[in-house]
């Protein structure tokens, strides 16, 4: 499929999942993502959920890194949309956020990081059997990716689809996807 209709499709499914399926799914994934390998991870990058577009809830993420490996440093980004890239921030508490004109929170206050990020927590509405992944289209994960030397990790509450038809030179493939029911490695 090409990633115009991916778009579609999967926009219009995740707007079917109720509350308490919503809620299901996310701790599905917590789950998952308690599994990885922590070893040498120091510096965690994150987004940070659009709830009412039913991303993953990476609060319970944070929460459990809190509690589980509290050393760990977290990065969150801040989209810049009139030159298309993400500046990143430490991640100071909830009380640090404040939502864009698109609904995204951002960091006010944490500090420019510019270091190493030895994992990424990566958006998607799809991703395919390749480790593809298609987002809102701006491209943004695309360009920070391009030069990232990190584990890049996919977070999906929906499985895998066969193929996206128009992948790109620019289009990242994902080191691993987690997903409610499997981690997928590629
Ligand atoms: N939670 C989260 N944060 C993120 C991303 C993301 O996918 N999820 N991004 C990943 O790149 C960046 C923001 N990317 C965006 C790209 C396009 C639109 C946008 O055009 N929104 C329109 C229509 C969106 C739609 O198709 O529903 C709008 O809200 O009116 C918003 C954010 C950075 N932060
Ligand atoms: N590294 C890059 N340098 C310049 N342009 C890029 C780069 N990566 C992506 N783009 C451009 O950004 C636009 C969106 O790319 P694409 O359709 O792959 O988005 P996406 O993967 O769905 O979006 P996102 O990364 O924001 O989630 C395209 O026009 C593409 O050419």
């Amino acid at each position: 499929m090409l990633k115009s209709e991916i778009r579609k499709h999967a926009s219009t499914d995740r707007l079917a999942i109720g509350e308490d399926e919503y809620s299901q799914l996310n701790k599905g994934l917590l789950d998952q993502f308690t599994m990885l390998d922590f070893e040498g991870i120091n510096t965690i990058h994150l987004f940070l959920p659009i709830a009412e577009k039913r991303e993953p809830n990476t609060f319970l993420i944070i929460e459990w890194l809190a509690e589980n490996h509290p050393d760990i440093k977290i990065i969150v980004p801040k989209a810049d949309f009139n030159t298309a890239l993400m500046t990143h921030h430490e991640y100071l508490g909830i009380n640090d956020l404040q939502k864009n004109l698109y609904n995204i929170l951002e960091p006010q206050k944490g500090n420019l990081h510019s270091g190493e990020v030895d994992m990424v927590l990566i958006p998607l509405l799809s991703f395919d059997k390749q480790g593809y992944r298609v987002g809102y289209g701006k491209g943004f994960y695309d360009r920070f990716l391009q030069n990232l030397n990190a584990q890049k990790i996919g977070l999906s509450l929906s499985p895998a689809i066969e193929k996206i038809d128009d992948v790109n030179t620019h289009d990242i493939r994902l080191d691993l996807c987690i997903t409610p029911a499997a981690t997928i490695t590629f």
